[in-house]
């Protein structure tokens, strides 16, 4: 049954890019690359295609990037990988640029989170350009901030610092290392919320706070209910301003999503999960949506721990992309 929002910024919300990414060069724990075949094997794709009635472009292929990856990587301003990952992000961009300049809604499957540095610099451009230079909003779940510069990371690993190069708080001209994010693939810190945070880095305190950056802490779900946040996140956002949905499966807590290179105790359970998804459906604002952190060899104990996480991320994004209860 089609029981999708109407779309308030896709000229084509039936029509559904897909990007495959397996990718996992931003940070160090093998696996995470396989997360795309995992989803599409447990039949996400087919639900997509045959319950909620969506169009898929792209392809079933999980593309590998290995004509990008150097053999030789050394450490940049302390970066991990940084030739592959700004390469392999660049294309990324490419990718999620020409499904979303077409007027499609997009879904990345990572991945690690480092991936979204291609993706919203692709929507946010694509944005742009269809909507006379308006800018886009991102909705960052996770519980990490992700938003340490090069020389604020204590890890070295990229994937803790896409936001700082998305909204240009971390800045390099030489194109091998992101100089290629050009003013129109960036996003303001006032259009940006998190939500789900509670491992942030004290780097990552100072920036959030220096710059006013609205941020709902698992201490501020407990406090107000998942309900209320999402009304004062999507208030911050406003109506008019299309939506860029980055979900981190480590926002979950370890209980339902433990298949995840940086598990952190104290998570959303998997309805709030959905439910933040539900909510930014129901908006019609969505443009997006990346799905990242999927390690299904990371499998405590046993493999039911993969499988696990598998499900989970394929029912945040049946819920993002408009599958309803009744
Ligand atoms: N996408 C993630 N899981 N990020 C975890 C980041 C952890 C830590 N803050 C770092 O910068 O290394
Ligand atoms: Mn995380
Ligand atoms: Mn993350």
């Amino acid at each position: 049954m089609d029981t999708r929002v109407p779309s308030k910024f896709l000229s084509s919300p039936e029509d559904l890019g897909v990007v495959a990414v397996g990718f996992s060069g931003g940070q160090c724990k093998p696996g995470v690359d396989a997360a795309p075949s995992a989803l599409i094997e447990s039949g996400l794709l087919t639900q997509l295609r045959d319950e909620l009635l969506y169009k898929l472009h792209g392809d079933d292929t999980v593309h590998q990037y290995t004509d990008l990856v150097p053999h030789d990587d050394p450490p940049y301003r302390s970066m991990k990988n940084p030739r592959a990952v700004s390469s392999v992000t660049r294309r990324i961009a490419d990718q999620v640029y020409s499904h979303a300049k077409e007027g499609r809604m997009v879904l990345t499957l990572g991945g690690d989170h480092s991936i979204a540095i291609g993706t919203i610099a692709g929507t946010a451009k694509a944005m742009r350009e269809r909507l006379g230079g308006r800018e886009m909003a991102v909705i960052w779940v996770d519980a990490h901030a992700d938003i340490n510069t090069p020389e604020s990371s204590g890890s070295g690993n990229i994937h803790g610092m896409p936001v700082s190069f998305l909204t240009g708080l971390a800045k390099e001209d030489n194109e091998e290392f992101f100089g290629w994010l050009q003013p129109e693939n960036l996003i303001s810190v006032k259009k940006l919320v998190y939500i789900g945070l509670r491992d942030v880095d004290i780097g990552e305190k100072q920036i959030l706070r220096q710059h006013g950056i609205k941020a709902f802490s698992m201490h501020d779900i407990d406090r107000h209910g998942i309900g209320r946040v999402m009304e004062m996140a999507l208030g911050h956002i406003g109506a008019d301003t299309p939506i860029h949905l980055s979900f981190d499966v480590d926002a979950l807590d370890p209980m339902w999503a433990p298949s995840t290179g940086t598990p952190v105790r104290g998570g959303l359970t998997l309805r709030e999960g959905d439910y933040i998804c539900e909510c930014v459906h129901e908006t019609g604002s969505l443009v997006a949506i990346d799905l990242v952190e999927v390690n299904p060899s990371l499998a405590p104990a046993t493999d039911i721990g993969a499988h696990e996480t598998v499900r989970a991320g394929c029912s945040l994004i049946r819920c993002a992309l408009g599958e309803s209860l009744l």
